[in-house]
């Protein structure tokens, strides 16, 4: 049905749009993403779920197109790329890059070209926005051959989310992106940041992985390298194993005791236990430290968008974060923020704030399709061969 949009388990969509044949939007999750109405208690699951809905599709012959987030670009690719044997190879060579997103990636990208032959399908990749990020941002300061030979860079992540809202906020605030400097939180599972510079990524908080940045669900943010180290000596723990950790075992389920669902947290919060209440003020803070530094960076944000499974839900996180800064031009409405509903989009500071502050549902699925739609257009392929 034309403009249909169905929305299966897990992360697969079918969209029934655009010139040709129907498209498919696939998303491999990671973990529960009870927010967008997955029910699965762990990662396989998803998976498990996500590969069913590719299987139940796969008999569809109008299904011509079908689009995949990616998480990790690398430095091989910069855009939506129509996939090939050569393209499965270079993402292959990036799995330990993303080690929680890119293995279930593959495993659906396999699975969809094994299925559905006649469909041409393109990877659409969280870092390809990020490009645009200036060296005084995306270098580390370590040896350069760690840069020249590793590839040891920012890449950035969410580019998908942050591209999106960036593009609907424009619209919101009626001006060009071209003409506005915007900070993007985008609170999900994962989480991250990013400093948008009329055009231009100027800075974001993922790093080399996803792993850097804000705390988030399971994972740790910000850490001194040299942790690794101390743990190492005293527990015999190798590297590998306490990247997994830190991936896994981390951020809000760490210090909280009670899992990586902030609902779950802020109500135990509520009740007053102190790892609850600890957990979200060190969210907060973390929180509001980047935006306090991207603030002065950007030389001054006109707005302040939130999206994400948390950005989009939770008045308490937003009410959190944005409270006490009058004094610098933004003033939350404390009603506006409450009353908003789960998928709307809208402003929630006053009208008379200089800076603005907005909620925007983030639509990944939406920008894939479109990308999908781009890159197979003319039979045009991108990205570094
Ligand atoms: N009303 C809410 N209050 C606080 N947190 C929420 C709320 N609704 C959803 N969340 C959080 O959003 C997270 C999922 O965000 P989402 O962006 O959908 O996930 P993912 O990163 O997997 O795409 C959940 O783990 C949950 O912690
Ligand atoms: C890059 C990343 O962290 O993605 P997600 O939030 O989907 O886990
Ligand atoms: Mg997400």
């Amino acid at each position: 049905m034309p403009g249909e949009v169905l929305r299966a388990a897990g992360r697969v969509e079918r969209i029934g749009e655009g010139p040709g044949g129907a498209l498919m939007v696939v998303e491999a999750p990671v973990g529960r993403c009870a927010s967008k109405g997955c029910d699965c208690v762990d990662h396989a699951q998803a998976l498990e779920q996500v590969l069913a809905a590719v299987y139940a599709h796969c008999q569809d012959p109008s299904i011509e197109l079908i689009g995949h987030r990616v998480v990790h670009g690398g430095a091989l690719f910069d855009g939506p790329t129509v996939v090939d044997d050569t393209v499965i190879d270079r993402m292959e060579s990036l799995l330990e890059m993303a080690p929680l997103h890119m293995p279930p990636a593959l495993a659906v990208l396999r699975a969809c070209r094994e299925r559905m032959p006649h469909a041409r399908q393109v990877v659409c990749f969280d870092t390809s926005f990020h490009r645009s990020m200036p060296p005084l941002a995306h270098r580390y300061a370590v040896p350069r051959r760690w840069y020249t030979d590793h590839g040891v860079r920012r890449y950035g992540f969410h580019g998908l989310s942050h591209q999106y809202v960036v593009h609907r906020a424009a619209e919101m605030l009626d001006r060009p992106s071209a003409q506005l400097k915007l900070i993007s939180a985008h609170l999900g599972n994962g989480a991250s940041i990013t400093a948008f510079d009329r055009g231009r990524v100027l800075d974001t908080s993922m790093g080399f992985t996803p792993l850097e940045g804000l705390i988030m669900g399971t994972r740790c943010g910000p850490l001194d390298p040299a942790v690794l180290l101390h743990i190492q000596r005293r527990t015999g723990m190798n590297l590998a194993a306490m990247i997994h950790l830190l991936n896994t075992q981390s951020g809000l389920q760490a210090v909280s005791g009670l899992g990586r669902d902030l609902r779950a947290i802020l109500a135990a919060r509520a009740e007053g236990d102190p790892d609850a209440t600890l957990a979200v003020e060190m969210y907060v803070h973390t929180l509001r430290k980047y935006i306090g530094a991207y603030h002065f960076a950007l030389d001054g944000a006109q707005a302040l968008i939130f999206t994400g499974g948390i950005g989009e839900n939770s008045a308490a996180v937003r009410a959190l974060v944005l409270e006490g800064w009058a004094h610098l031009g933004l003033e939350l409405d404390g009603v506006a923020n409450a009353a908003m509903t789960a998928g709307q989009a809208g402003f929630i500071t006053r009208s008379t704030s200089p800076i603005k502050a907005l909620v925007i549902p983030t639509d990944e699925e939406r920008l894939i399709a479109r990308q999908a739609h781009a890159a197979t257009a003319g039979g045009q392929l991108r990205g570094r061969p």
